[in-house]
């Protein structure tokens, strides 16, 4: 960073400054007439000195990455360009710019110290506006970007939360919620109902039919296990060919019901690997575990899991409890 020599034995004038923009004011331009104009080499970064000072870009092309020393820096990077300035909200909080300001090409800026920028902001409403107008814009622009990586981070979190195949919940989501569920239904002393199903010689399936027809099958049983519940019940994938169904506040009878109903609709489900051709109709077997006092997630699972054990030794494509 070179200093070339100050603003007033410069060719620019105050009308390429941004934040100046409309102010006709000779008092400001001879105020700013002593300011240092500085060259920074491509790829070389602004030393501020640790002090608060607003740099308003004359020529070339800056990038200014937040502050890389408080943890926030997340990589964003903005572009500025001749006329646009930075550094306006250090000044306004009296502290150092932390952003790191680096050239993309020669540049040349103006610099104006920070107590400066307070004098001019004191001598003229219309440096005033036009800094109240460029925050806000900030804010806006900031806010935008926040809400843009909420929906991104909400998205991921969703794809993390989802079996790809089925569209179902997946185990991290049950890891996550199943203790969850069951700590409300002890403090509640509400019945919370568990159901493990297993689709029934799902290898002899996969290797009569191929593999892509076993994954159709799959998402038929997730379609069919989905769309037969209560929106307050939950249906995930559990790991290959298991399924589970979360009641809550569901006893034992109904539970046992709708256990039932799903094996029905389960071996009357059609699935199809196109649509000339049908397959065979596929059956699971169902174990319902009703969560009892002082029971945690691994013990309830491992209920649902031998009952359901005993509806496949008792012939499969049944429910058992
Ligand atoms: N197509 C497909 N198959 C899967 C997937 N995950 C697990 N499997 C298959 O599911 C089959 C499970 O086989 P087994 O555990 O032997 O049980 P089964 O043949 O269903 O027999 P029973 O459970 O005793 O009725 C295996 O062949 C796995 O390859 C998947 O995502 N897609």
């Amino acid at each position: 960073m070179e200093q070339i020599g100050t603003f007033a034995a410069s060719s620019y004038t105050i009308r390429d400054l941004h934040l100046f923009r409309d102010i006709d004011d000779e008092q400001i331009a001879q105020a700013l007439a002593d300011c240092a104009v500085v060259r920074l080499a491509p790829g070389t970064t602004v030393e501020n000195g640790n002090r608060a000072r607003l740099y308003i870009l004359l020529r070339g092309a800056l990038a200014v990455e937040a502050d890389t020393r408080n943890g926030m820096a997340d990589g964003t990077v903005s572009k500025i360009l001749p006329g646009e300035s930075v550094g306006e909200q250090s000044v306004l909080d009296e502290a150092a710019n932390l952003a790191s300001i680096s050239a993309l090409e020669e540049s040349e800026l103006l610099l104006i110290e920070g107590e400066l920028v307070w004098k001019l902001i004191d001598q003229s409403n219309g440096l005033a506006r036009n800094l109240l107008r460029l925050l806000s814009f900030r804010i806006r622009a900031a806010n935008a970007l926040l809400r843009r990586r909420q929906k991104l981070g909400e998205f991921y979190r969703q794809l993390s939360m989802n079996d790809g195949l089925t569209g179902m919940y997946n185990r991290a989501w049950m890891n996550d919620m199943l203790p969850k569920l069951i700590a409300t239904a002890h403090r509640a002393g509400t019945p919370l109902a568990l159901v493990m199903l297993d689709l029934d010689h799902f290898k002899r399936f996969n290797d009569t039919h191929g593999h892509l027809a076993g994954d159709d099958a799959l998402r038929a049983a997730a379609d069919v296990i989905s769309t037969a519940l209560r929106p307050s019940d939950f249906a995930l994938r559990y790991g290959g060919e298991e399924l589970m169904v979360i009641l809550p506040e569901t006893a034992e009878a109904l539970a046992l019901m709708v256990a039932e109903r799903l094996c029905t609709r389960m071996r009357e489900a059609p699935i199809f690997r196109d649509m000339r051709i049908p397959l065979p109709h596929i059956t699971a077997s169902f174990g319902v575990a009703m969560l009892e006092a002082g029971m945690d997630d691994s013990a309830l699972i491992a209920a649902a899991d031998a009952a359901m054990y005993r509806a496949k030794e008792g012939g499969r494509n049944r429910v058992a409890r």
